[in-house]
């Protein structure tokens, strides 16, 4: 049977059929911007990627009050749900941040307040997708799914991994001397991507956990990280190249597979790219960007529906949770989709 017609199928043995379709029209993808520079760039492409490989899912976009009007009327031109957050600010600290601008990165937590999805993606603004990854939403409810991070840019002298060389992209090449660093690192991912369960109870207990927690260089994807991690389910880096693998990890790339960039690296925002920075001048770095300009560039992928209005915030519906002891077929139907297989993580031993 055609993955398609399986997973529609799971679907509805999960919800049944008449909320399978409430369960299915309460899924979105969601994105954050701040400030008023260029990061609405991003922001369109983001929108013009999804549409260019017939995402069946909105694009909402959460950003902070200080988004100025011009730049939300050019994303709901793009057919994206614009939505004001209230700022997130981590305690008062003396940290260094790895990026400066990392504290604002906090705000990204409102999103768990946005219940009136059952399901979201979350993408930073400097990602694009360049094929269909909707099959992510049918992944099973209670984990949190997301790709593992590398660490062994500059952005992580400050941590003893760095230190020593070690990353989980290759647990065997250094091994972690647990005698005088103790237990090897939980696997860690990178927040630029992820699947989550929007909910207010866990709005609640993120929000109220950032304020009783000492900030770190990686901001809010290191608080994640820490909040998640008995949840956390590694899927696999087609759906999140984070740019250094390529030159940090190309035993782990295989680029005409990838699902997903990331264009995190410094120099690498393709709105801003000028090619001067390190590895910028790579002929794989200089397709992908040349990638991006094409589909931001491309005017068939301009938004052609009605108007969107403001999205305000709509009353939550609750669909019905599946009924239990479906989760195993609903398991395997999904994997008989061909949708991602767990990446089992590497042996702690
Ligand atoms: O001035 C800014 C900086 C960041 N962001 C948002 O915050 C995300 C995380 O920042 P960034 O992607 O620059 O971090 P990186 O992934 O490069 O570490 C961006 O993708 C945007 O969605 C923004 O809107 N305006
Ligand atoms: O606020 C912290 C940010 O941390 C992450 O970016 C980092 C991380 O990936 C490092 O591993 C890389 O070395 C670095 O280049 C990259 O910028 C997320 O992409 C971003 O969304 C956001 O959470
Ligand atoms: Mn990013």
């Amino acid at each position: 049977m055609a993955p398609e017609i399986v997973r529609k199928a799971a679907v509805v043995a999960a919800y049944g059929k008449r909320s399978a379709a409430a369960a299915v029209s309460r899924r979105a993808y969601v994105t954050f911007l701040a400030g008023d520079g260029d990061y609405w760039k991003g922001v369109v492409g983001l929108a013009k990627g999804l549409r260019k490989v017939k995402s069946a899912y909105p694009l909402v976009v959460a950003v902070l009050p200080d988004v100025p009007e011009d730049h939300r009327r050019i994303l709901r031109s793009q057919g994206c749900l614009v939505r004001e957050i209230e700022p997130v600010y981590p305690p008062e600290n003396q940290t260094q941040f790895a990026m400066a601008y990392y504290v604002i990165n906090y705000s990204k937590l409102r999103i768990w307040e946005f219940v009136e999805y059952q399901k979201m993606i979350y993408l930073d603004a400097d990602i694009q997708v360049y094929d269909n990854i909707d099959h992510l939403f049918d992944l099973p409810d209670g984990d949190f799914y997301a790709v593992m991070d590398c660490f062994c840019e500059k952005t992580w002298s400050h941590t003893p991994q760095y230190e020593i060389g070690y990353c989980q992209q290759c647990p065997d090449k250094v091994s972690w001397p647990e005698d005088k660093l103790g237990p090897r690192p939980a696997l860690y991912f990178n927040a630029g991507m992820f699947v989550h369960e929007p909910s207010l109870a866990t709005a609640e207990s993120l929000l109220k956990a950032v304020r009783s927690t000492p900030p770190t260089p990686f901001a809010e994807q290191d608080f994640l990280n820490m909040f998640f991690k008995d949840v956390y389910t590694p899927i696999p880096g087609v759906y999140n190249l984070v740019l250094a693998m390529l030159w940090r990890h190309p035993e782990n790339v295989e680029l005409d597979k990838v699902k997903v960039v990331h264009y995190c690296a410094a120099g690498s925002k393709p709105w801003r790219y000028t090619g001067k920075e390190a590895n910028m001048d790579r002929e794989d770095i200089k397709t992908l960007v040349k990638k991006w300009w094409e589909t931001y560039n491309d005017e068939s992928l301009d938004y052609k529906g009605p108007a969107v209005a403001e999205a305000a915030v709509p009353a939550t519906a609750q669909a019905p949770a599946p009924a239990d002891g479906l989760k195993q077929p609903f398991l395997e139907a999904l994997s008989e989709a061909g949708v991602v297989h767990y990446v089992t993580a590497p042996s702690a031993a």
